[in-house]
């Protein structure tokens, strides 16, 4: 009897009590069992967690909540930043009982670990899979490989170089918004803004959306990426959100995620659709040749158009009202003791533990030099639809968040540095004369910008953490070692403020960066965009986005901290801000 087939035999036989006495016995007893099955399965998995991660020191933790309760109570980054000043290279992180990590946070622990291309930790990707699929950041594999491989060019310079123009658009209406703004009060949440900015830039890099044209269905996909990005942070920021199946589901939060996927992915199956019906037509092929820049979308469809598979969804209901009441599961209506031993039997049941071992199973991470599969020609790998929606979500979600950290975080950091700001904005202004948008050739010139933004992603990196799983054993450089299985978090955060690397690490100092400072470092102690075969796939695309969008910000306007609302750093998925980062802007022309 598969685990479904029993729930809904449970559930059915709840409603029973009264004249089946021996059934619902039968049923208690039954679920008792199972439940103390799973029990053991656990404290199994925490054993072997527990023993691997044993030589390594453990900050004082709760049996049951592990580090969940300080890390909520004192700020996630700033408590791992302390335990990594007082335990050198790593230590044990446990979020809850059951799961445990080993931290890492020095550079040779992490070229161990992120040299080799270990698959994701299903512990925490897992969650990512109802909304982006299995993308490239979730998937493991050869698939992986096949999709990396495919992936790539579209992130060469002369498919980005178009984007430029797209950026410096939506930065635009960026910038007139705060002009707007300033005009009753100079003090600007900037992070709201430049999500919306980034958003839209992305959207018109990928679908080759207009602002100009935008539709009812657009401002729903808008809505609902805005929705999930918020929905996915707190579920992973609360301990009692992660048991999915039978818990999170039910619950408000858990249906308006829901929801909210069924938009963006109704979405993004209607534009995939529609592209590739037009794309059929002789005449639309001849207007995409002829096309001054390939949105993603036509880049990808050129690998996936001709396999003609049904899509099989209903265009036309993109536009789902997120603010409506969500309607009553059915799982509400049934009688209050039913509910009380159901929750028992199936928050019991529903550990991810057994998932995690299959999910490394499929994904054993085959060796790179290999190239593609046996018996594959590497020339016709093509992407089934449901890889190609895959993609586009997960380029939505990749590329939108984290340059909205990149960028909210760089102005922070040169309002509180008036003569580093001061100096980038002159650099600016000297490459664009009395121009007031931006080429590509521009970019590249901007060398002090650049300084200035890597010295950011070192205090304040878009991606503070990251999880692997390991698929062999591995030992460290001090002899230290971890079996096969055992879970490894990288603190990118903790690791760019190793005082072991950095002379002065909570110092923004732009010269860090200077090409004598770097030739000299550890190459893995600076790693904002990961490394190794999984580092980031959109680095020079995001590199683009921040410098195009920030040398534009410069021009326009002065930027100085609110000291009455500075900021405070918040790990979401991304390096947030608790209440948005406030800033006092100035015009400048
Ligand atoms: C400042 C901006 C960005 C930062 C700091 C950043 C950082 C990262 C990091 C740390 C990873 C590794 C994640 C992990 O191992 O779990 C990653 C992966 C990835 N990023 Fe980015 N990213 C940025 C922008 C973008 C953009 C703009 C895109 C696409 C348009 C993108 C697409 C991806 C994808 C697809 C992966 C998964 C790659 C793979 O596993 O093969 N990123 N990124």
């Amino acid at each position: 009897m598969s685990r479904t087939e029993l729930f809904m035999f449970l559930w059915l036989s709840s409603w029973l009590p009264v004249s089946l006495p021996t059934l619902w016995l039968w049923a208690v007893s039954l679920i008792l069992t199972l439940g103390l099955l799973q029990l053991t399965r656990l404290l199994t998995k925490r054993q072997k967690l527990f023993q691997a991660l044993k030589s390594f020191p453990e900050p004082p933790t709760h049996w049951l909540f592990g580090h969940a309760m300080e890390i909520k109570k004192e700020g996630e980054l700033d408590k791992v930043l302390s335990w990594a000043n007082i335990y050198p290279c790593a230590h044990q992180l446990w979020m809850g009982g059951f799961i445990g990590f080993l931290n890492i946070y020095d550079p040779d622990y992490t070229k161990a670990v992120f040299s080799r291309g270990d698959p994701k930790a299903f512990d925490v990707y897992g969650f990512f899979l109802p909304w982006i699929g299995k993308g490239l950041l979730v998937l493991d594999g050869p698939k992986w490989f096949q999709h990396r491989k495919l992936l790539t060019p579209e992130f060469h310079s002369e498919v980005l170089r178009p984007y430029v123009d797209l950026f410096a658009e939506s930065t635009k209406a960026m910038l007139n918004k705060w002009e707007k703004k300033i005009q009753t009060d100079k003090c600007v949440n900037i992070f709201p803004d430049v999500g919306h900015m980034t958003l839209d830039s992305l959207t018109k890099c990928i679908f080759g959306r207009s602002s100009k044209t935008q539709t009812q269905s657009d401002i729903g996909y808008f809505q609902a990426i805005g929705q999930l990005t918020l929905l996915m942070q707190q579920r992973l920021a609360n301990f009692h959100y992660h048991n999915d199946l039978f818990y999170y589901w039910l619950t408000l939060h858990g249906r308006k995620f829901l929801q909210a996927c069924k938009v963006a992915h109704d979405y993004t199956d209607k534009v995939i659709r529609t592209r590739k019906a037009a794309l059929k037509e002789e005449e639309e092929q001849k207007k995409i040749q002829r096309k001054k820049r390939l949105d993603f979308l036509d880049i990808l469809l050129g690998v996936g158009v001709n396999l003609g598979v049904s899509m099989g969804f209903d265009s036309g209901k993109a536009s789902v009202d997120l603010e409506s009441p969500v309607p009553l599961s059915l799982f509400q209506l049934v009688s209050p003791l039913s509910l009380l031993i159901l929750l028992l039997f199936l928050c019991i049941c529903s550990s991810s533990h057994r998932k995690g071992d299959q999910w490394r199973k499929e994904t054993a991470y085959p060796e790179l030099p290999g190239g593609t599969r046996e018996g594959q020609d590497e020339n016709k790998i093509k992407l089934s639809d449901a890889d190609l929606r895959a993609e586009v979500d997960t380029f939505i979600f990749e590329g939108h968040d984290t340059t909205t950290s990149a960028i909210s975080w760089f102005l922070y950091c040169i309002s509180l540095h008036p003569e580093h700001q001061q100096r980038c904005r002159e650099e600016v202004q000297e490459i664009l004369g009395n121009r007031n948008t931006i080429q590509w050739e521009d970019l590249g010139k901007m060398t002090y910008l650049t300084l200035c933004i890597k010295e950011s992603f070192r205090l304040y990196p878009p991606v503070p953490q990251i999880y692997r799983q390991l698929n062999k054993p591995i030992t460290f450089m001090d002899g230290k070692s971890l079996p096969e299985g055992s879970l490894v978090s990288l603190h990118i955060y903790a690791l760019h403020r190793n005082p072991a690397v950095w002379d002065k690490p909570e110092v923004f100092d732009p010269q860090c960066f200077s090409p004598e400072n770097s030739s000299t470092r550890h190459p893995y102690a600076f790693m904002p965009f990961s490394a190794g075969p999984r580092n980031c796939i959109g680095q020079q695309f995001a590199m683009m986005e921040v410098k195009a969008v920030t040398a534009l910000c410069l021009l326009h306007f002065e930027f100085s901290p609110e000291p009455s609302r500075l900021p405070i750093k918040r790990l979401q998925l991304i390096l947030g801000a608790k209440d948005g980062i406030y800033l006092n802007l100035k015009k400048l022309m």
